[in-house]
């Protein structure tokens, strides 16, 4: 079987080398010409550990292919998978430029029977649209081939997208056709020959299933964001709440990390998403539209709490340790350290920025900033001559900081630990003006 995987991102790309990792000949295409040709010369443009490897070996069995051509990944692909962006637009709602995009594509270019997999989280009913679109080019063609639309969401993390697609958690196949869902069977043979969990149903289902678990998990983290709130005016310690209600397994240890509020491409965007599609329908979801306005002041209250413990911001240094939204991924999408960089700018500031990966995204991300912001090799010569040091991102390296070293090099002794990655050690807080977040 031959499969085409449109949109090389995060996504696109992970499953496509995936796949082909599975056993399957897989066509990796994209628009943007400088990341297949990147893909060609056998450079990953993302920064995603391990991927790499993968992607070698399988060019190398000539299991994957990388181009531009969209009329020969059509043609010549038995399941074309959908895997392009779908950013919000100004009012949350997701913009589905690209995937109808592609949905016009394919339908321009079939020339027999195909099933089209839509991977992109989008809108509930976009399988529907998808499916309207490819029908109505065919119209215009005046041909008509038969097809099948089936809604396959993706649940990877960035950072460990590897062997979240090597071993998912479960497979969410949503389809109106048995032909469809026996092809899926084959695309993930190798998934679902072993133990993994696949969930089959209708695709508004498969559609809305993606949706909830990305909002209940936003709304798990806003939950414990708000613990932490509450922990610092009682004296109480946030993270031994959540190990003590993590050990309730119907609550879990996983995803009640307190933090300066969650950040990324997807939980912020899913979250405005979904409320926006109820709204369509009449309905207020009150409890994810508390999620999205806790996380909102999640991250300002990081600033204010910054602006209050050190007397404001006029004329002060901050070193800003880590700036793609979470560690190991070099994204910068919607990362809490850009609202943070912002605000402090704001409030009059210098910053002096380090990320081990996220350097050249948030450059053009705080573009606007670039005079307040000097970028730095490493996180020591980001603390030179500092008031405060925030660490925003749990880079594993962060942790490993050399605390004297670092008392040395700062010039005031301020640290704010976003993570609570110092948390439990007793010389940090001798030897700092120390503030976590969720405990004294
Ligand atoms: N990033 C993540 O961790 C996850 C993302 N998702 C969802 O997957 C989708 C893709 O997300 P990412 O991979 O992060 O996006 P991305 O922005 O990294 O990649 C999208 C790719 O699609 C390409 N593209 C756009 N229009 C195209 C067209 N007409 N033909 C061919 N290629 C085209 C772009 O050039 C880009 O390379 C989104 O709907 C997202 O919500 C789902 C699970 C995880
Ligand atoms: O739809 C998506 O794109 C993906 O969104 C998330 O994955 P991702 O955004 O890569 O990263 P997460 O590890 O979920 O973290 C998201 C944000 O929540 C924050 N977070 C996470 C966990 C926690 O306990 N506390 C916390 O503040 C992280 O710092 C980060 O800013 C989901 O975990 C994936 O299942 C999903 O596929």
């Amino acid at each position: 079987m031959k499969i085409g995987v449109v949109g090389t991102g995060y996504v696109g790309l992970v499953q496509g080398i995936i796949l082909a990792e599975f056993g399957q000949q897989v066509i990796c295409m994209d628009v943007e010409k400088d990341k297949i040709d990147l893909l060609n010369k056998g450079i990953v443009p993302i920064y995603e550990p391990g991927l790499k490897a993968i992607m070698d070996r399988n060019v190398e069995a000539g299991r994957l292919t990388f181009m531009t051509d969209m009329e020969y990944t059509v043609q010549n692909c038995d399941v074309i998978f959908i895997a392009v962006g779908t950013p919000p637009k100004e009012d949350g709602s997701a913009d589905l430029t690209y995937v109808i995009d592609v949905a016009k594509n394919i339908g321009k270019f079939v020339n027999s029977y195909k099933v089209v997999v839509n991977k992109s989280t989008v809108p509930i009913g976009t399988g529907q649209l998808v499916k309207e679109t490819i029908q109505s080019i065919f119209n215009v063609r005046n041909k008509e081939y038969s097809f099948d639309i089936v809604s396959n969401p993706e649940f990877l993390r960035e950072g460990k997208a590897v062997s979240d697609c090597l071993s998912p958690d479960r497979v969410i196949i949503g389809s109106e056709s048995e032909r469809a869902a026996e092809i899926m069977k084959q695309v993930y043979k190798v998934l679902y020959q072993n133990d993994t969990p696949f969930v089959f149903t209708d695709i508004q289902t498969a559609e809305m299933i993606k949706y909830a678990a990305n909002s209940f998990l936003a709304v798990k983290i806003s939950f414990i964001n708000e613990m932490a709130l509450l922990a610092e005016k009682v004296d109480a310690n946030v993270q031994k709440i959540a190990l003590a209600m993590g050990m309730d397994e119907r609550i879990s240890p996983k995803f009640l990390q307190a933090g300066p509020g969650y950040g990324g491409s997807c939980f912020p965007k899913d979250t405005n998403d979904i409320v926006e599609i109820a709204k369509k329908y009449g309905e207020e979801l009150k409890v994810i539209q508390g999620a999205i306005d806790a996380n909102k002041k999640q991250k300002l209250r990081m600033v204010e709490k910054m602006m209050k413990s050190m007397n404001g911001m006029k004329g002060k240094t901050i070193a800003i340790l880590g700036l793609s939204f979470k560690p190991e991924t070099d994204d910068c999408r919607d990362a809490p350290s850009i609202d943070i960089i912002k605000g402090l700018c704001d409030k009059g500031a210098s910053i002096k920025a380090y990320c081990p990966q996220g350097m050249k995204e948030a450059q053009w991300r705080l573009a606007e900033f670039a005079q307040s912001i000097t970028y730095c090799e490493d996180e020591y010569e980001a603390i030179e001559n500092v008031d405060a040091a925030v660490f925003v991102t749990e880079w594993h390296q962060f942790r490993e900081i050399s605390l004297t070293k670092m008392k040395s090099l700062m010039k005031d002794h301020y640290i704010f630990d976003l993570r609570n990655l110092h948390a439990n050690n007793k010389v940090v807080r001798q030897l700092y003006k120390y503030y976590p977040v969720g405990r004294r």
